[in-house]
């Protein structure tokens, strides 16, 4: 399979502090993925695709400098929960609504993310509206045990998954059933994960926290069916904190992008 070329030539713009990044210019290549691999047990629905796409390098590298990334904190029943790891968010549910009714401005998809968009859904046979960007810096940061089976994106989701950069390893374990072992799989950079059926509603997935790992981009596709998915997951994923970009090979905190001040950029 040999997709026509994406336009990786662009500039992404977002509020805050103004970056000019020369994009690498790439081709996304997608191919037949040598491992395509289905990972069935009781109620688990998973196929690997490994290799999925070509230039994971230049990928990585790029999405790490022009995204903004966040480290989310937020409050549940009164206690402060932060987020252990660096993320970002793209997309806007089906719905369509009119931004008075969003809480936070819903992002466009960049280009190039909508490239890889459309090369998943073709693989996956299902459509998506949102791209969810992790960045885990190191072995410290995690994604414990959840599932994405909020109510706000139907009841049988489709969960895409790509890896970039490092291996991590990935732990699937039953809601109900403890007897049953924790299924280990390792995710590898140009990895395509695709859960769906009932595998979100039955069963939890994790990142577990490494003494040493080094860096790593996940991006998660779904498909949120209200403005309550979207409200979520802006709120989860960019929050009211500091925005920060990745300059120079390390993580630079910028002035929020909620500041209404032109502030200089902040080194941390
Ligand atoms: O990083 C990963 O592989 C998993 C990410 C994940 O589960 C999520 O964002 O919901
Ligand atoms: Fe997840």
């Amino acid at each position: 399979m040999k997709p026509s070329l994406p336009a990786c030539d662009f500039a992404l713009s977002f509020r805050g502090p103004t970056f000019t990044i020369v994009p690498p210019r790439f081709s996304l290549t997608v191919h037949s993925p040598l491992i395509h691999r289905p990972i069935v047990d009781k109620d688990l629905d998973m196929t690997l695709y490994r290799p999925f796409v070509h230039s994971t390098r230049q990928l990585y590298d790029y999405l790490l400098e022009s995204l903004p990334w966040y480290r989310v904190q937020y409050t549940v029943r009164g206690m402060s929960v932060k987020t252990p790891r660096y993320t970002s968010v793209y997309g806007k549910d089906i719905t369509n609504s009119r931004d008075k009714l969003y809480q936070k401005q819903p992002r466009p998809i960049p280009p190039l993310l909508a490239a890889l968009k459309n090369e998943v859904e073709k693989v996956s046979g299902s459509s998506f509206n949102f791209v969810l960007c992790n960045f885990y810096a190191d072995g410290k940061d995690s994604i414990s045990y959840h599932s994405d089976d909020e109510s706000f994106l139907g009841p049988e989701p489709s969960i895409a998954s790509m890896t970039l950069g490092a291996t991590r390893s990935f732990y699937m374990r039953p809601k109900t059933d403890k007897s049953v072992p924790v299924l280990k799989t390792d995710l590898r950079d140009s990895d395509l994960l695709i859960m769906r059926g009932k595998t979100q509603h039955c069963w939890e997935h994790s990142v577990p926290k490494r003494a040493n790992a080094a860096p790593r981009i996940n991006l998660t596709f779904r498909k949120a069916m209200n403005v309550k998915g979207t409200n979520n997951y802006y709120r989860y994923n960019v929050g009211d904190g500091p925005v920060f970009r990745y300059i120079h090979g390390r993580m630079v905190q910028i002035m929020s992008d909620n500041s209404k001040t032109n502030e200089p950029a902040v080194l941390i």
